[in-house]
């Protein structure tokens, strides 16, 4: 049979089947599988697999195979940086849920963020969740932002979690995808997904007891079904992913900005620093490039030795 990997736990896997029927599979012998990032885990949530019943009653599988897949997100262990974790395969989308008030997310984490995202090929949009408690100077955030990651090619939607009416422009971009869902802790994910999903009922914190540290424990993705097609992947407790390791020379290749504008460089290694001739610096001059994802170009680049 062939089925669709909802949730991994480590060594068991629920998978759901063509006909809908979820299964709890694990591997048995040897995978057939190219996995050329040596993660800790063979496979991942969002994957397709090959398995046999094993116990129809109880609908125990044994996966036998898995499917190519078309992209993957991993995270690193930032006490190992040769230890991978596939967080998920098989993205269409990627969506960060950041805050303005009540946490506030930073300009430099939604920059990675989105870096993460191109450097995967998976295109990300970013959402501004608690569109409610923005105040005058917060408002003035969000122009700003939809601004300069406007001008970048990504869209900024502000939404209210706990509000039903102001997700209709977002539920719109979710229909048919299946769409990673990411965000620190206390940036109302699990509200939202509860909002996007009736019945599901994630644990939501309450501001409160809201340690800034997170609640949540465990790592496990898991994958929910919306009601009007289309997934979401949650990922609770991953604050952020790793990057595979990439040169220093490849890093503007992840703004989609200064990738339409760099092949005009006069030097084809040019890293847009102070390299004379260099389209990129133009363009930041001439206005086209936002002065503030070129700081973050240059804050990350500066990182790329030390390993983020
Ligand atoms: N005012 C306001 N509060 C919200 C909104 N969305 C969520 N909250 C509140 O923010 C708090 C955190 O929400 P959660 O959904 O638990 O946040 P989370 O991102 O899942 O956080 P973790 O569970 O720690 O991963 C809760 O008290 C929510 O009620 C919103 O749109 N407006
Ligand atoms: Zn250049």
């Amino acid at each position: 049979m062939q089925g669709l990997v909802y949730k991994s736990t480590g060594s068991w896997y629920v998978v759901r089947d063509q006909q809908g029927v979820f299964w709890n599979a694990r591997i048995k012998g040897k995978l057939k599988i190219d996995d050329d990032i040596s993660s800790t885990n063979p496979i991942a949530v969002g994957d397709t697999v090959i398995f046999d019943a094993e116990d129809e009653a109880t609908k125990t599988g044994i996966i036998s195979k898995i499917a190519d897949r078309h992209n993957y997100i991993v995270r690193v262990s930032p006490h190992n940086r040769n230890q991978k974790h596939i967080v998920a395969a098989n993205l269409d989308l990627a969506l960060l849920i950041a805050t303005i008030a009540e946490p506030r997310t930073s300009s430099g984490f939604i920059d990675r963020f989105l870096i993460t995202a191109e450097a995967y090929h998976i295109p990300a949009i970013v959402v501004i969740n608690k569109a409610d408690l923005l105040k005058e100077k917060h408002k003035e955030q969000l122009r700003e932002w939809q601004k300069t990651y406007g001008d970048a090619g990504y869209e900024v939607l502000p939404v209210v979690a706990l509000e039903p009416d102001s997700l209709a422009q977002l539920s719109e971009k979710l229909k048919g995808k299946t769409t990673l869902f990411s965000g620190h802790s206390g940036v109302g994910k699990s509200t939202l997904i509860n909002q996007l999903i009736p019945g599901i009922e994630l644990r939501t914190a309450n501001v409160s007891d809201w340690s800034g540290k997170g609640q949540h424990t465990t790592t496990f993705a898991e994958m929910f079904d919306l009601p009007e097609g289309g997934k979401i992947i949650d990922t609770p407790g991953v604050k952020e992913f790793g990057l595979i390791d990439f040169k220093k020379e490849e890093l503007a290749h992840y703004f989609p900005e200064m990738r339409a504008v760099m092949n005009d460089c006069r030097f084809n290694n040019c890293l847009h620093i102070n390299e004379p001739g260099c389209a990129v610096k133009a363009a930041v001059s001439d206005g086209t490039i936002t002065v503030d994802r070129y700081a973050s170009y240059l804050a990350i680049m500066d990182t790329i030795e030390k390993k983020w």
